[in-house]
């Protein structure tokens, strides 16, 4: 497969590294520099494109493959704001693959997530809130794939309608505690405290190479598919 890489930072390069063993090529790299390279005519031999890059530039990369005829695989957090503007383009053909995050092991703990939501339910005694720590060049928070936490435990507990990024006292708010420190590439923690005890389910990354392997196998699945995929379509969770 020609892969473009849009954004070539910490997720990019590490990306390059899994799709060149996996035997892809990589034909064309864009990053903030060379932005103005994202062109149809740049695009014509790519079969697809994988990008990470900010908030701010993802939904106009988006929209310059889809011109192209190119599907996207994208990691980027923090745009979700936009998502109808990209649903409304899959539903007009185009190709569009999104996860907070890669990891089968980030994918597993969602599930089990949800799972531990749905048995606490009948239990008021208990309270859950959320730690997500991340390197201190994120520029998102919370996490992209804390807030998908949070949307498995407000869908799977009745008390729960919504997050906020604060200490609440409020029943239905699930409090997210974001911290940044040094190059930590990803941990997030969810604990359910009683007054007697406390349950925690953590996932800790030891490296971006897990994100990096998802967004590869992600772009494999892509070529010729039309509308908007995501990792439940990949790993049939
Ligand atoms: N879904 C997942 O599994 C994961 C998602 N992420 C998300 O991916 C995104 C990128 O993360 P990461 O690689 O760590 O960030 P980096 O800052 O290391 O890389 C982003 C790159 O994008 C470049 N860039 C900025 N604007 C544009 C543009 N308009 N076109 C092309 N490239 C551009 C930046 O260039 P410059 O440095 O010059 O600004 C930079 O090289 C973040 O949103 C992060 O949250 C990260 C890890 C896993
Ligand atoms: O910015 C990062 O680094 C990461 N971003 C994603 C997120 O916002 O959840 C995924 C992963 O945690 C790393």
């Amino acid at each position: 497969m020609r892969i473009a890489l849009i954004g070539y930072g910490k997720m990019g390069k590490e990306i390059e590294q899994i799709a060149l063993s996996r035997g892809h090529q990589i034909g064309l790299i864009i990053d903030q520099e060379n932005q103005a390279d994202l062109h149809a005519e740049n695009l014509k031999n790519i079969d697809v494109a994988i990008e990470f890059t900010n908030p701010d530039s993802a939904l106009g990369n988006y929209q310059i493959c889809f011109e192209a005829n190119v599907p996207v695989v994208s990691g980027t957090t923090g745009w979700l704001d936009k998502i109808d503007l990209v649903k409304e383009k899959c539903q007009l053909g185009s190709g569009f693959f999104y996860a907070s995050n890669f990891s089968l092991g980030v994918n597993l703990f969602f599930e089990l997530n949800k799972k531990l939501a749905a048995l606490m339910a009948p239990f008021s005694e208990y309270n859950a809130d959320m730690e997500e720590i991340h390197h201190i060049h994120k520029l998102d928070s919370p996490s992209g794939t804390a807030i998908t936490l949070a949307e498995g435990i407000i869908e799977n507990h009745p008390k729960k309608t919504k997050w906020i990024e604060a200490a609440s006292m409020k029943e239905d708010e699930l409090s997210i505690f974001a911290k940044r420190h040094g190059s930590v590439p990803g941990t997030h923690s969810i604990t359910w405290h009683s007054d007697v005890d406390e349950i925690s389910i953590q996932h800790l990354a030891y490296s971006r190479k897990g994100f990096a392997l998802g967004a590869v196998l992600a772009a494999e699945f892509m070529p010729e598919k039309k509308g908007f995929f995501g990792m439940k379509d990949l790993l049939k969770l």
